[in-house]
């Protein structure tokens, strides 16, 4: 046992647990970073140079970039054994719980071809699978056939097609990338430490990114985006965002999307996320959803103010209209998310795992005091 003094945090908020370079999360100026460079700078560059930038920490060279391209798109066919696996999967069963079960059990390279060490190619191999199981879950469900990527097509053009069974537009693969980069990574998040505790153990890069993934998936992190626009959807109109609010907070009900544990201000990503879903939302359904979510974050900010307290919106509460409006239905939005943050995963099992040291907090007992077999007889 460790002799050093007791601290007691039940939430670790505002404790540093260790350190890393990967992003930085200025909570008070609303800032994010990847490596040193402001996301407003990554966020129109290519989805794979994002990518190899967090797990990395350089920019890729222009050998690297084709190589990586090649890479994702090889590793992007499931292999007749992954598939005949995940057609044994319920078709109901929540797209974050088939990743979550499925990433142990997909087959990886035995053998470094990046050059980065086999942690690295397996990680990335991984990431290359999470989309290709997020697209055949999603067909298998609608009776429709697995699809395979096309070598030299952009990752999300491949992977929209995969998904949906048609090539999208341009415009649509730039909204992805975007937004796919904007949640690549975020420094400590409890998926991230999840996902660093279980590396702690020497447990192999896959354990560490499933441990991640299903700690992603509650509504206190990840899985505010799919609540927050269905939220919205059952709110049904901005005139109605008001009385939803009062009605949360009279009741003790968070408001999904609003709110963050760093951020002291808007979150960086949805000030971007807004301007993008404003472009996107053009038909009247997608209108009124986005005007609802514009009233929810007014009606957040009248009642909060009048409580002295600030809540802001999150990278969640805008991000589902971008989703939305690509055709992703909000079952599937978590695991979207996922799909761009296993990179973070990724870099943070590279640089712990050289400097690893087993993760173990101590509880402080309140039950019943130890009897000795002697006092309980
Ligand atoms: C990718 C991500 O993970 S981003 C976060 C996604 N999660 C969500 O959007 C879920 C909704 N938000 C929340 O639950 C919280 O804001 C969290 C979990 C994100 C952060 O929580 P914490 O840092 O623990 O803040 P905490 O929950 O203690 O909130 C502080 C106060 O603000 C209130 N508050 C914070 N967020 C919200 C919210 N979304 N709705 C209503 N009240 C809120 C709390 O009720 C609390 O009030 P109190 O002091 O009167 O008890
Ligand atoms: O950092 C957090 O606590 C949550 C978050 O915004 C993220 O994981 O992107």
């Amino acid at each position: 046992m460790s002799n050093t003094e007791s601290v007691y945090s039940s939430d670790l908020a505002g404790v540093v647990v260790g350190e890393t370079a990967i992003s930085d999360v200025q909570g008070e100026a609303g800032v994010l970073s990847y490596r040193g460079i402001d996301i407003n700078d990554l966020v129109d560059a290519s989805f794979l140079h994002v990518a190899w930038l967090v797990v990395f920490g350089e920019w890729p060279t222009g050998r690297e970039q084709s190589a990586i391209k090649s890479f994702m798109c090889r590793h992007a066919t499931l292999t007749d054994r992954e598939q005949d696996l995940l057609k044994q999967v319920n078709r109901e069963l929540h797209p974050m719980l088939m990743l979550q079960g499925m990433v142990p059990l997909l087959e990886l390279p035995t053998e470094a071809t990046l050059g980065r060490g086999l942690d690295a190619e397996q990680g990335l191999c991984i990431a290359a699978k999470i989309s290709s199981l997020i697209a055949a879950h999603y067909r298998l469900g609608q009776n429709k056939s697995i699809l395979e990527p096309t070598p030299g097509k952009l990752r999300h053009e491949n992977f929209l097609t995969m998904f949906h069974g048609r090539a999208p537009s341009r415009e649509q693969v730039r909204m992805l990338d975007a937004a796919q980069i904007l949640q690549m990574e975020h420094s400590f998040n409890a998926g991230t430490f999840a996902g660093r505790v279980c590396a702690s153990t020497l447990a192999p890069i896959q354990s560490s990114i499933s441990a991640s993934i299903g700690t992603l998936f509650g509504q206190l992190h990840g899985g505010a985006d799919q609540a927050a626009l269905e939220m919205a959807m059952a709110i049904g109109s901005p005139d109605k965002a008001d009385a939803y609010v009062k009605d949360c907070l009279a009741n003790k009900v968070k408001i999904m999307g609003m709110g963050h544990r760093e951020y002291r201000t808007v979150d960086p990503r949805a000030k971007i996320l807004k301007p993008m879903a404003v472009e996107l939302c053009q038909d009247e359904e997608s209108k009124n959803l986005l005007a609802t979510l514009v009233a929810v974050e007014e009606a957040c900010q009248r009642e909060f103010g009048a409580k002295g307290k600030e809540i802001w919106a999150n990278v969640e509460f805008y991000k589902g209209a971008v989703f939305h409006s690509l055709g992703i239905p909000t079952h599937y939005f978590t695991a979207m998310f996922a799909q761009a943050r296993v990179y973070g995963y990724i870099a943070h099992f590279l640089e712990f795992r050289p400097q690893n040291k087993l993760i173990r907090p101590r509880a402080l007992y309140n039950g019943t005091p130890p009897q000795s077999d002697k006092s309980a007889a």
